[in-house]
């Protein structure tokens, strides 16, 4: 399915209003880490976000260590970021 890339304008916009994401060195997603008192918090997150993820038919890219989960939010089928990733973004912040 062809979703729409984000212009530079909406990119810059989106990343002005969300709190704790960068963009990626490559201008293609949007990178945040989080950090959990210990690895029960740190999965129960994971499994919030998941749930709303797989609702939205949406996925995160991650890697969880311990407390610690590494978020990468791309739209696969953009090839770069899209209204989705932002949507996401604000889903996973309200999981925190
Ligand atoms: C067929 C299915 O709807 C697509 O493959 C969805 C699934 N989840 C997805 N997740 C992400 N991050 N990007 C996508 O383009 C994407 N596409």
């Amino acid at each position: 399915m062809a979703i729409p890339r984000l212009t530079h304008e909406e990119r810059d916009a989106a990343l002005a209003e969300l709190t704790g994401w960068a963009l990626r060195d490559d201008g293609l997603a949007i990178v945040r880490t989080f950090k959990f008192a210990d690895f029960a918090e740190a999965f129960g997150f994971m499994t919030r976000a998941a749930i709303e993820a797989e609702k939205a038919d949406h996925h995160p890219e991650w890697f969880n260590v311990y407390n610690r989960v590494e978020i990468t939010l791309t739209t696969h089928d953009a090839g770069g970021l899209s209204v989705r990733d932002v949507s996401l973004a604000r889903l996973i912040d309200g999981f925190v």
